[in-house]
């Protein structure tokens, strides 16, 4: 009887939870992804709350998603502007800026993390969050590179922890990569699942391993053309061009790197080189770092490997 009942009371409550869906999403880091995580939330119905250090960047944030939104609104209803606009108020009603993440997370369903990719700064991140946020909070990180398992030591809620791994930029890319760890139970992992197809995302799940699936394969591709570039090989220019016509890429390797940011980049190769010196494919190349001291870290700052116009 007791184990009838036991078995009982899990399976009410991890019901109980299933039946919970994601309403109420905080996404902690209004850069490059937390934006772009905060409006496809936005826009499929959440509401949103985005949260960064300082008030300038979260309006930053705002803004560019209205933009991006004007865009995704005009593809969607593309002859009948009175539901574009619609569709842009209502995403846009649904979005809150925040500068105080233990108050924001509140009230959450999910916490997204999309903060600078150094492990220390998000392992205290979620160690505060851990205290204050409601215990059916699910925590993901949105790390390139970083381990999950290492991210969520920092917290009390590893059966409540994934990793939701977006990639740039979040409104057009269709994947999303799902990590679980050991300790993720299947309930977090079933609603993470479902949320991810309800912002609109394929998932694709993985194992936590340095990069899970694409950042594995495309940082060592990434870093072998700023090598191909040091030896004198080819121009940048020509390696992207090279690999957008003979590979079929929608960018060439250094469009790609300034893209995604050359600090970020930096962060990554620099914690797999300290990681796994013995692995040739994560050896650190000299000219990111030199750009990176220069403060050129690619269109975020309007220079990278190449000069883009001020917007
Ligand atoms: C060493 C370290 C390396 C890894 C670093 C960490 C990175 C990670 O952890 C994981 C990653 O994200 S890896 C990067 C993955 N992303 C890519 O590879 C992007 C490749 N580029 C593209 O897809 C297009 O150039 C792109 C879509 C960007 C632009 O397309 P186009 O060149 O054709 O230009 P557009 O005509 O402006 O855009 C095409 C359609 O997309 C819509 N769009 C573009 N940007 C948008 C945005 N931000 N928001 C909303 N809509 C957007 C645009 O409206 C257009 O739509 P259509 O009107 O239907 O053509
Ligand atoms: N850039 C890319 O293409 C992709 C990056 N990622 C990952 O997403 C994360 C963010 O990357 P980006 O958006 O490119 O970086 P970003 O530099 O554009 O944005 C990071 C934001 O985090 C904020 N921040 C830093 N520490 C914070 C804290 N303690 N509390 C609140 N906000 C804080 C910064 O002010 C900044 O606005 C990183 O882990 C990165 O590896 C994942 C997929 C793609």
């Amino acid at each position: 009887m007791r184990l009838a009942h036991a078995t009982l009371s899990r399976k009410l409550s991890s019901s109980a939870c299933i039946n919970q869906s994601i309403k109420n999403v905080v996404v902690i880091g209004g850069g490059l992804m937390g934006s772009g995580i905060a409006q496809v939330a936005a826009q499929s119905g959440q509401n949103v709350t985005i949260v960064d250090l300082d008030r300038k960047v979260v309006e930053k944030a705002q803004n560019a998603i209205n933009t991006s939104l004007q865009r995704v609104a005009k593809k969607l209803f593309k002859d009948d502007l009175a539901k574009a606009d619609k569709f842009l108020t209502n995403s846009m009603s649904r979005l809150m800026l925040s500068t105080n993440p233990e108050e924001a997370v509140g009230q959450s369903d999910l916490v997204v993390e999309a903060i600078v990719e150094k492990l220390r700064i998000k392992q205290n991140l979620f160690k505060t969050l851990d205290t204050v946020a409601p215990t059916h909070t699910i925590f993901a990180s949105n790390t390139s590179s970083l381990p999950i398992g290492e991210i969520a030591e920092a917290t009390q809620r590893k059966d409540r922890f994934v990793g939701l791994h977006f990639f740039n930029p979040v409104p057009v890319m269709k994947l999303l990569e799902v990590i679980r760890i050991p300790e993720t139970s299947d309930d977090t992992y079933n609603r993470v699942m479902d949320w991810g197809k309800s912002v609109g995302k394929q998932t694709v799940t993985c194992k936590d391993t340095p990069g899970f699936i694409v950042n594995r394969l495309l940082v060592p591709y990434m870093m072998e053309s700023v090598r191909l570039l040091e030896r004198g090989d080819a121009t940048a220019r020509d390696i992207d061009t090279a690999m957008k016509l003979g590979a079929g890429y929608p960018m060439g390797p250094f469009e790609l790197l300034d893209y995604v940011g050359l600090d970020t980049s930096k962060f990554i190769i620099e914690g797999w080189a300290e990681k796994f010196p013995e692995n040739p494919l994560f050896k650190p190349v000299p000219t990111l770092n030199r750009l990176v001291e220069e403060g050129k870290l690619g269109m975020k700052t309007g220079e990278g490997f190449y000069k883009y116009q001020k917007k």
